[in-house]
Parts: C-alpha cells; sequence; structure tokens
C-alpha cells in the first residue's frame, strides 16, 4: 500500500551557484527550525511515521523483552581518588547513570551525584565530571535534552555543598584541574545572537580556553589562551601528572593531526593572571602529539608523526629540536597503538587494535621494553582507570554477547595476576547461543574489509536470514565488539544474523584505513558497505530484500547513499542523524569541522567530490519508473546540535517527493522526529528503549519477519 506523504512547498526560485554549476534547494525554508513551516512538516511527518511505528506488528513484544533484557546492573571501573574511590552504576533501568563513592572497594557505597533528581524526563545528563587531585572539589558538566552544550557546576567533594561557581556557553570542553586546586580550565564559546540551547544552527566558531578560579565569578575568568586569526581552532588542555606543566593541544577539524603548546606553570610567580606565555613545542599541523607522561621535562607522547599505526616517542624539552627525539615504543608492522596509561610510575599499559581486536600489555616507561600481555578474549576494553601514582588498576572488557566484566590488576603485589573485580550476567541472554565470528570479504577494489557476524548456532546458509549490516566509515571511528541488546534480540527473536563492516574511514588500521575513506576516497566507504551485502548474499546468508542497513551521523551518510547507489540491493535502510547535505554541511554549528574528512563545496575539486554522492542531491527530483526504494526510516531530534535536523528534513522532503511519488513503490519513506532529544549522547534508557523499539519494529513490519518466542 502506497503512502500519502505530506505536501512540502517547493520553492523552485532557490537555486545556488556552485563554481557555475546550478544547484536548486527547494526546500533550503527547512534549514530554519523555529519558523511555522518547519514546525508544521515536522508535526505533519510524525503524524505519519509514528501511528505506523506503533502498529508495527512485533512492537509491544519487542519494547517488554528489550525492557527486561536491557534490566541488568551496569557498572563503571571504580576510581580512586584521594582516599576513596568513586564508580557510576545503573540498576538496569534508570534513565541516567548515577555516580556513587565508598571508602573501600569492599565498603558500602553513597550516592554521590544522581543526575536522575534533575529532570522528570530524565533528558539532563552528566557529560563530564572531574574530581580535583586531592579529591577537594567535583567540577561536572551538564547537557540538556542531547545538545552539546554544557553547563559546569562544582561540590565539596567530602560533604557535597553545591558552590556558586556555575560557567556557561562551554561545548566540546577539557576539565582540568591546577594540582594546588585553586582553579580549572576549561573552553567556552563567545556569546551569540539568539538561541543556545541545543535547537539552533548557529556555527560554532572561536572557542577560548579560561582558567575559572573557585569561588569568583565566570566573568572574571582568565582568558589563558585564544586564537583570532584562526577562528575553527580548538583547544585541550591537559595538566602533566606532575602537575607542573599545562600541556594545550591545538586542532582545526577532525584530522588526527594537533599542535603542541606548552606553559611551566612553575615559572608563573603570580599564578595564573593572562594568556600564558605558551611554548610552541609543535606548532604544525603535520601530525598527532597525545601527552602521556612526562618525568621532569621528558614528555612521553603517542603520535602518527612517520607511523600510520601509531608509537611512542620521548621530547626533552630542554632539547625541543625534531633531530632530538627518541622513539620509545616503534610502530608495529600490523597492530594499532591505541590508548596508552602510564600507572605505578614506571609502567606503561599500552593497548593495540589487532584486526579489530583489542589487545592489553604492559610496557616498561623507561625502556619501552615489553613485560606482559594481559589476557582479553575476543572483543573490546571499554573503560579503565589508572594513574601513574596508583599501583593498581581496573579495565572493562565487553564483546557483542559478553555485556561487561571489570578486571583489577595490582602491580605491587607478588602475583600481579588480574582477577574479575565484577562481572555481569544478564538473565534470559545465554551467551553460548550465539555465535561470533569474523571474516574477511573483497571490496570492490580489492581490499580486504574485516567483518564481523553474529547469529544463532549453526544457522544454515539457505539465505533466508535477515541480515542487520552496521556501518560507519568515518573520522578515523573504529567500530569494535560491543554490547548491545537490541542485536541479540534481533538474533534471537526475529532469527537475524547482525552483521557488522568495518569498512574504510574508520581507524580499524590506522591512518591508511582512514585516508582511504575520506575526501576524494569517500566512494570507498560506499563500495566497502554493498560489497559487504553482496557477500552476505553470496555466501547464502541473506537475499538482498531481507538485508536492513543502518548506520547513525556520518553512518546515516553511508546509508543514504548506498541507497541511492544500489536501492534494489537492501529490503530496509534506517538512518539516524544523517549527513546528508555535503554542500551545506560546514555551515552549521560543529559541521565546519568535519571538512578534514568531506572536503568543502567551497573549494571547487572538492565540490566535484561531494556533488557526486551527497545524499540530498542523489536523490530522484520526481516520480520515476526506476527500482523501487528500500522501506526508509530516518530519525533526528530537536536538540541535535551535532548534525542539525535539517539535514534529514530536506533529504526526507526530497524523497517523499520523487521516489514516494514514484508508481513502483510499495514501502515506506518515514521519517521520525524526537524531542526533547539529540546527536545520541545522554540519552535517557527510556528513550533509547522505545527508539531502538521503533527502529527493530520498522525493520520487522517491512522485512516482514515474525517475532519467535
Ligand atoms: O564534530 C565532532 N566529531 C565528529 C562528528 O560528531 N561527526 C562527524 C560527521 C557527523 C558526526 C558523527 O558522525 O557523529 O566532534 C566535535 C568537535 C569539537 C571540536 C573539534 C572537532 C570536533
Amino acid at each position: 500500500m502506497a503512502f500519502k506523504y505530506p505536501e512540502a512547498r517547493r520553492d523552485d526560485s532557490k537555486v545556488d551557484d556552485y563554481h557555475g554549476e546550478k544547484i536548486p534547494d527547494p526546500y533550503h525554508w527547512l534549514e530554519d527550525p523555529d519558523c511555522e513551516e518547519t514546525k508544521m512538516f515536522v508535526e505533519e511527518q510524525n503524524k505519519l511515521t509514528m501511528p505506523f511505528l506503533e502498529e508495527c506488528a512485533v512492537k509491544e513484544r519487542f519494547h517488554q523483552r528489550l525492557t527486561e533484557l536491557y534490566n541488568y546492573p551496569k557498572y563503571s571501573c571504580p576510581y580512586k581518588r584521594g582516599k576513596r574511590y568513586f564508580y557510576s552504576h545503573n540498576e538496569g533501568l534508570q534513565n541516567q547513570n548515577v555516580l556513587y563513592v565508598q571508602d573501600s572497594l569492599d565498603s558500602p557505597a553513597s550516592v554521590f551525584f544522581d543526575p536522575n533528581k534533575l529532570s522528570e524526563d530524565g533528558t539532563v545528563a552528566l557529560k563530564m565530571g572531574r574530581l580535583s587531585e586531592d579529591c577537594e572539589y567535583f567540577a561536572y558538566g551538564l547537557s540538556s535534552a542531547g545538545s552539546d552544550w554544557v553547563t559546569i557546576h562544582f561540590l565539596k567533594a567530602d560533604d557535597l555543598t553545591e558552590l556558586p561557581d556555575l560557567l556557561e556557553r562551554v561545548k566540546f570542553s577539557c576539565l582540568a584541574w591546577t594540582h594546588d586546586a585553586k582553579g580549572i580550565f576549561y573552553n567556552c564559546y563567545p556569546r551569540q545572537d539568539g538561541k543556545a540551547d541545543g535547537t539552533e544552527t548557529t556555527t560554532n566558531l572561536n572557542q577560548k580556553l579560561y582558567y575559572h578560579v573557585i569561588g569568583t565569578s565566570q566573568s572574571e575568568d582568565v582568558l589563558v589562551a585564544e586564537f583570532p586569526d584562526n577562528p575553527k581552532w580548538h583547544s585541550n588542555l591537559t595538566v602533566s601528572d606532575d602537575g607542573r606543566y599545562a600541556v594545550l593541544s591545538i586542532t582545526e577539524g577532525c584530522e588526527p593531526v594537533n599542535r603542541l603548546w606548552y606553559c611551566d606553570l612553575q615559572r608563573l610567580p603570580d599564578g595564573i593572571t593572562g594568556l600564558l606565555p605558551w611554548v610552541k613545542l609543535v606548532d604544525t599541523f603535520e601530525a598527532q602529539y597525545t601527552y602521556i607522561t612526562n618525568d621532569d621535562t621528558v614528555f612521553t607522547l603517542r603520535t602518527n608523526l612517520e607511523a600510520p599505526r601509531y608509537r611512542l616517542i620521548t621530547i626533552d624539552l630542554q632539547e625541543p629540536e625534531q633531530k632530538h627525539w627518541k622513539t620509545l615504543i616503534p610502530q608495529h608492522e600490523k597492530d594499532v597503538l591505541g590508548f596508552v596509561e602510564c600507572v605505578n610510575q614506571r609502567y606503561l599499559l599500552v593497548n593495540y587494535v589487532h584486526d579489530v581486536k583489542d589487545i592489553l600489555q604492559l610496557y616498561e616507561l623507561q625502556s619501552g621494553k615489553l613485560i606482559r600481555d594481559l589476557p582479553l578474549d575476543m572483543g573490546t576494553v571499554v573503560g579503565l582507570s589508572c594513574k601513574k601514582k596508583h599501583s593498581d588498576f581496573f579495565y572493562k572488557f565487553t564483546s557483542f554477547t559478553t555485556p561487561g566484566i571489570i578486571y583489577h590488576c595490582d602491580l605491587s603485589k607478588a602475583d600481579p595476576e588480574p582477577t574479575v573485580f565484577r562481572q555481569v550476567e544478564v538473565k534470559g541472554v545465554e551467551p553460548s547461543d550465539y555465535q561470533t565470528t569474523q571474516v574477511f570479504y573483497p571490496s570492490k577494489d580489492g581490499t580486504e574489509i574485516p567483518m564481523f557476524l553474529v547469529h544463532a548456532r549453526g544457522i544454515k546458509k539457505d539465505g533466508s536470514h535477515p541480515v542487520f549490516l552496521y556501518g560507519y566509515g568515518g573520522f578515523e571511528n573504529s567500530i569494535q565488539p560491543h554490547y548491545n541488546t537490541a542485536y541479540l534480540l534481533f538474533i534471537r527473536h526475529l532469527g537475524g544474523i547482525l552483521a557488522v563492516a568495518n569498512i574504510r574511514g574508520g581507524g580499524e588500521y590506522g591512518q591508511t584505513w582512514h585516508k582511504a575513506g575520506t575526501l576524494g576516497n569517500k566512494q570507498n566507504c560506499f563500495d566497502d558497505f554493498q560489497c559487504a551485502a553482496e557477500y552476505l548474499i553470496q555466501e547464502g546468508f541473506t537475499m538482498a530484500s531481507r538485508i536492513a542497513i543502518n548506520g547513525a551521523s556520518n553512518g546515516g551518510l553511508l546509508v543514504a547513499a548506498c541507497v541511492n547507489q544500489r536501492p534494489e540491493l537492501f529490503g530496509c535502510a534506517v538512518a539516524e542523524v544523517g549527513v546528508m547535505d555535503m554542500l551545506k554541511f560546514h555551515k552549521f554549528t560543529i559541521g565546519h569541522a568535519w571538512t578534514t574528512d568531506y572536503g568543502c563545496a567551497d573549494d571547487s575539486q572538492q565540490f566535484k567530490w561531494l556533488i557526486k554522492y551527497s545524499p540530498l542531491h542523489n536523490l530522484p527530483q520526481a516520480p520515476r519508473d526506476g527500482p523501487p526504494y528500500p522501506a526508509m526510516l530516518l530519525l533526528t531530534a530537536d536538540h541535535d546540535d551535532r548534525v542539525v535536523p535539517l539535514h534529514t528534513l530536506k533529504y526526507v522532503a526530497t524523497l517523499q517527493h520523487g521516489v514516494g511519488r514514484s508508481a513502483g513503490q510499495k514501502q515506506p519513506l518515514m521519517v521520525r522526529v524526537d524531542t526533547r532529544s539529540g546527536h545520541g549522547a545522554g540519552k535517557p534508557t527510556a528513550k533509547a528503549i522505545l527508539e531502538d523499539t521503533h527502529i527493530f519494529s520498522f525493520i520487522a513490519q517491512t522485512l516482514g519477519l515474525s517475532w519467535r518466542e
């Protein structure tokens, strides 16, 4: 049954000129979230979509079962600060995790901070938190309704009294105490016209770095770094382990490259009173340098300088020229160096990614010598708690079928073997019912692409299995095994196969893998993803009409671009908070930072790349006879100020106008616009469960799947 989509006004007078090429933009009026017409458009779309989602056959059962299985206790690693331990915990269905404190690892815990108390609907989230070095104060950032905007508040850590200090207009910020707990470094943006609640689309430029002294007002904060000649620059400050140096990392976009400046705080006779006298240790954007630790003036840094899979180097500030830099741990010939943390004064906890699976090892800081492996199953380290001054550390492991195991390792012990500190089981999920495998399939250009498959044990390759194929493909973001309850329901009760394709653009094999999926190479991401679907069909797992593809944000771009290029290859496509207008993304909020992966339409060569795959611009512009599109569900939300909703709104208006009115189009083409919700971070449990329910119910309905107990 075809659908009657809302009529959206087409302003055919709006045509933009890109380097001589005329590009119509008939739905440009949807770029204003506050005009009545846009609000009406959203309302009419939801009036069509929400009843459809609510009436999907499996919806009630999926929601009930997902709520039951989601209801398991979740813990973070414990963090020792001062003399006490802190950890975040969720009983199971609480909208936001709660921060607890205890005097020792096995003493009773009490609530330290509970964000659930800050809103009825759980949409106020604890985005960041930092205890001062000796645990005098707790600085924490709250975000509301899913926006990237943060307000920073302060508590006295011993008696939980609120301080009057309040820092506003904070976004993409560091939170770094000086070790005297006198104050804290943070980033904020200049005042702008109009709203700043996450529903605006105003571009974010001229971020500055301030030092806030406890007990003063934000208007008195000390401006310590600004970059008036480089409005796109962002800065991130770390205070060194010994409290002596302020280390400033400056980036201009999302490419893993930064300048590295520092200031010796001991050389400030009057303390922090103005712009700091920064020493520019590295003052180019040629490579990335991440502070790990320092022993006096010898700094240990993780870098991709001449090492696309990263390595460790040391720089002695007394001999800062590159010719004196030393390699501490050279680049591995295949594996990617992940996180590195100093522990117990003279060790390094080092993570490698080996074919998308984590490795954890201990090295000697001074020599860079490997000491030992820390055993891990096939999966991912998703949490780590360690400090240079502590002899013990914790790490949290997860996989597609393991919700979470927290290990404890104490290097001061005679036998420092890691022990299980906390293991969480999910009643109703039997890991042995599932089989996780990793396959490698050839992409269009022959490149071998890794892909994880998770399905019921012993399935037959009879082409009958529905597939949920997930991809991202950008920003050096690697998609490693992770526990997702909705995925397990799709496998267990809808008879599906989960497929996670590690396509190019991610960081799975370091910078070469990332760059192979960016700029003029972006089409590789789409080829890799389409070849994943073709592989699953050729191998006999499934057939095109039973494949649902999914991705969010850059992954939403992936999904929409692949549907435009191969509509007949998929039965269903779910694009969440997608980047759909590749000619204009850089104009809104933080979009300008993404030109490092995408390029920018202001450049004539880069415009040619972008116009070729931009989802909005490669949709049929009018009804046509071509192959029908898969069922499509698009999702966005009113407070998404990372990828503003206009992308999805313009896309769905165009989709419904052309494809939606084509005679052969039987499958639905719908959009779900949530309210008091954003890009994803901080989403309350209730909203997350309902959203996953709607997504998988839509997939079940449009692929014709039925629930099996
Ligand atoms: O935009 C991103 N990250 C990239 C991001 O969120 N992207 C990139 C494309 C769309 C969206 C996504 O995929 O989630 O983070 C904010 C930021 C702040 C300061 C400097 C650089 C970046």
